[in-house]
């Protein structure tokens, strides 16, 4: 990969994303570590973390994913934003983040079938989704060995679940940050009740197009009540088949296109979300840059007229970043691996400087290394 100066790009031209005025167009990704406390809230470490990243005034951030409730969870050490502690200590990130004049989003984040029967069971939660669909057969015989089997939600519970989205999106504004992404992508809850690969209901969340986004858009409406929508975006991976979305026979450009025509709609009434924020296909099976789905994002654009921010191993071609983010004059690009090795990425992609490499052994695990200590450039 040979690295240049994209100065001269659309990439380092201020733009206004929601009710943001930010001064470049690189963002940090939302990028899961694993590297919280015991009681899922960020620690110092993370403090400064995130303030490294947003060392460039006018950068816009998105957490890592971040569960809006203990039963939204799953994962030990990956965050939450639901109790005090959380909300206290995210709220030192933010501050730090500020104090660089950069702006930091909240991804919110509900596991679904993805979470572990064994830890919800430890808590006494339930292993639910759209539908008692497992991702795989192990995941299966572990819910059934634990006395967790995965089931459906219920209506009230999608109804509970849709007001969690809420609050935690008003605890994400509470503890100081600027907005709020809901984690719509990788087979996530949301994408488990909109694509029919995992989506067997019978019910109005479930069979048609209509029916499998409702949920999703429910989310949408209540967060935005709550929030903003000029603070509030959201995540898609169309072509995503990490936890087993897609599958055979599947056009994303017919739920998501018919979900992105419904957010436009809200937006031609005045509720317009801040971006759009889109996997590329590239990355569609998710930790490899050449693991390649086939697919093509172009149709967020019809349907879209607001902001996009387009993530997936834009690192490996500049060439493609160029052409990408030069296309239009509202496309924002996240880097994910390329922000961890590098805290001053975006100073080093303006001026053509050479990157960090990433070592992938460091992404998880607890303290400094391959966390904090990666280097600035000299
Ligand atoms: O979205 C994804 C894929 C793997 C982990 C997360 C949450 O950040």
């Amino acid at each position: 990969m040979t690295v240049q100066p994209l100065a001269d790009t659309n990439l380092f031209k201020p733009i206004q994303v929601g009710r943001y005025q930010l001064q470049h167009r690189v963002v940090l990704a939302p990028l899961t570590r694993y590297r919280n406390d015991t009681d899922q809230a960020p620690t110092e470490l993370a403090v400064e973390y995130y303030s490294q990243r947003s060392s460039k005034a006018g950068t816009l951030l998105i957490t890592e994913a971040t569960f809006i409730s203990a039963a939204a969870g799953g994962y030990d050490l990956a965050p939450g934003i639901w109790s005090g502690k959380q909300i206290t200590q995210w709220n030192r990130v933010f501050n730090k983040v500020h104090e660089n004049k950069s702006f930091i989003f909240v991804q919110l984040w509900h596991l679904g079938r993805a979470s572990k029967p064994d830890a919800l069971k430890a808590r006494g939660l339930p292993y639910v989704s759209s539908s008692a669909n497992y991702i795989t057969d192990e995941d299966k015989q572990l819910a059934k060995k634990v006395g967790n089997e995965l089931r459906s939600l219920t209506i009230d519970e999608i109804k509970q679940t849709v007001k969690n989205y809420a609050q935690a999106a008003a605890n994400a504004i509470k503890a100081g940050a600027d907005g709020v992404e809901i984690h719509g992508a990788n087979g996530y809850l949301p994408d488990q009740f909109i694509q029919a690969v995992s989506n067997k209901r019978a019910d109005q969340y479930g069979g048609s197009v209509e029916n499998r986004v409702r949920f999703v858009l429910e989310i949408v409406d209540a967060v935005v009540a709550e929030v903003g929508a000029d603070r509030t975006g959201i995540r898609f991976s169309p072509w995503g088949t990490f936890g087993g979305m897609g599958g055979a026979e599947y056009n994303p450009e017919e739920p998501f296109g018919y979900l992105l025509e419904q957010l436009e709609k809200r937006a031609q009434e005045g509720r317009r979300l801040a971006y759009v924020h889109l996997h590329e296909p590239r990355t569609g099976a998710l930790f490899s840059a050449h693991e390649s789905v086939a697919g093509d994002n172009s149709f967020a654009y019809k349907k879209w007229s607001g902001t996009v921010i387009r993530a997936g191993a834009y690192h490996t071609d500049y060439n493609i970043t160029k052409k990408d983010v030069n296309q239009n004059d509202r496309t924002l690009v996240a880097f994910g691996r390329t922000f961890i090795a590098n805290p001053d990425l975006p100073e080093r992609l303006e001026k053509g400087w050479e990157l960090n490499k990433y070592n992938r052994d460091d992404f998880y695990g607890i303290g400094a290394k391959g966390y904090i200590d990666y280097p600035f450039h000299k």
